[in-house]
């Protein structure tokens, strides 16, 4: 079609980038520090060469990966969980409401109540090293730190949690440290959510403009369609049949969003649905018994449908006996999957008339998946280290 005469101009109102809000804010910020004070970074390594007119040629460093989990509350306590919902639902990636207006009902409503009532909930689940997201994210650093080195790619690998301990500055310092320069960053989420996915990014952009001598900086933005990650899934999927026996139905039980971020553009739901048909696909005739839905409903707006709970239910009532449900989208067992999947979603699957109910554990120590993961990890190394 030619281009008409309004066309120059209509292409131009679809670049125009509108105000942000934030900038508002950002003026005033820049107003009390840029103004009184000089920019402040961390301290660099000196290694002595500054002024050196014929310097030591360098070696390369070597790579870092940084693994980047949600991350969990230190103890199973009340005090603890509030620290952490407190600056996990501070984080406008996951509420994307003005602070004005959250902040009163977080710190009014949700932080005097939900600890008290999340803590019992953790206590259940809790390990003796600590919360299971911790214990088994560290495990898998460990997996993927070995199996890189059996493939022969050297790498500093650590773990680091955008909200709570261990932190992701100190796990960025500790790569520094060991002199890195060139930083691959992982967050362990298959599927990209701006909740989960951009806010690490984030994260890391904010540690890196503290910084005078930035590292090289990579991000994977998602891993969902990898067949390491798909294969792994399926490993598990057989693993469990194998010893129980294949159920009527496999619900995939991802986290939820709010339905509104989805509408504005966010690929999450997407990234699911993709999933679930990679891993039907996977599984061959015994796909057909592949369902999703999305769990973990929070506040009163809509959340992606359909809802795990009411989905078990209403099977139970509808004659479905035998059910596995799975959530492909964490990769460490967590209070989601062991206490609102494995104890909450079972109870009300049986109290419906459901008689199995089988839980498929989340990908944790699995060596398959160690293995699989430092592949994908391997990939995206390419020109920094020697890979097969
Ligand atoms: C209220 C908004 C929330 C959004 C949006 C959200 C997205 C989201 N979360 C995960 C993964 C995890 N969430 C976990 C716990 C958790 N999530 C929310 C809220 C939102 N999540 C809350 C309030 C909590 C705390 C528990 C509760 O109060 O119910 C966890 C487990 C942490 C643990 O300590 O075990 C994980 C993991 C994803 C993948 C996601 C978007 C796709
Ligand atoms: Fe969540
Ligand atoms: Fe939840």
């Amino acid at each position: 079609m030619p281009a008409g005469p309004g066309a120059g101009r209509r292409k131009e109102a679809m670049l125009r980038v509108p105000p942000d809000p934030g900038a508002f804010v950002s003026f005033f910020s820049w107003l009390s520090m840029s103004v009184l004070l000089p920019p402040r970074y961390l301290p660099e390594p000196a290694d002595g060469q500054a002024f050196s007119d014929h310097p030591e040629p360098r070696a390369p460093g070597p790579v870092g990966v940084l693994l980047i989990n949600l991350g969990t509350p230190d103890a199973p306590e009340a005090g603890a969980i509030r620290r952490y919902l407190a600056e996990f639902l501070s984080d406008q990636r996951v509420i994307e409401l003005p602070q004005l207006l959250w902040q009163p009902i977080l710190r009014g409503a949700i932080l005097p109540l939900r600890p008290r009532k999340l803590a019992p909930r953790y206590r259940e689940i809790w390990h003796e090293g600590g919360s299971p997201l911790l214990v088994w994210s560290l495990a898998q650093g460990k997996g993927v730190d070995q199996a890189l080195k059996s493939l022969g790619i050297q790498a500093h690998v650590e773990v680091g949690m955008r909200y709570g301990r261990p932190a992701l500055d100190g796990a960025l310092e500790n790569l520094r440290r060991q002199g890195c320069e060139r930083i691959l960053v992982v967050p362990m989420y298959p599927q990209y959510a701006a909740s989960t996915t951009a806010t690490a990014v984030d994260a890391v952009a904010r540690y890196a403009a503290r910084l005078r001598n930035q590292p090289e900086l990579r991000f994977i933005k998602r891993f969902h369609t990898e067949p390491e990650y798909i294969d792994a899934l399926a490993g598990q999927v057989e693993r469990h049949w194998a010893q129980n026996g294949e159920p009527q139905k496999l619900l995939l039980s991802f986290h939820g969003l709010p339905r509104a971020v989805v509408e504005k553009g966010d690929p999450y739901r997407r990234d699911c649905m993709e999933t679930a048909d990679l891993l039907a696909a996977r599984l061959g005739d015994r796909g057909k018994l592949v369902s999703v839905a999305f769990q973990s409903r929070f506040g009163a707006q809509k959340w992606l449908e359909p809802y795990t709970e009411p989905t078990l239910r209403a099977w139970a009532r509808q004659g479905v006996t035998q059910v596995d449900v799975m959530c492909p989208g964490f990769l460490a067992d967590c209070i989601e999957t062991l206490e609102e999947i494995q104890m909450q979603c079972r109870d009300a699957f049986l109290s419906e008339g459901g008689q199995r109910f089988g839980f498929i554990p989340c990908l944790n120590d699995d060596p398959q998946w160690a293995r699989g993961f430092a592949a994908i990890v391997g990939r995206h190394l390419q020109g920094w280290v020697k890979t097969a």
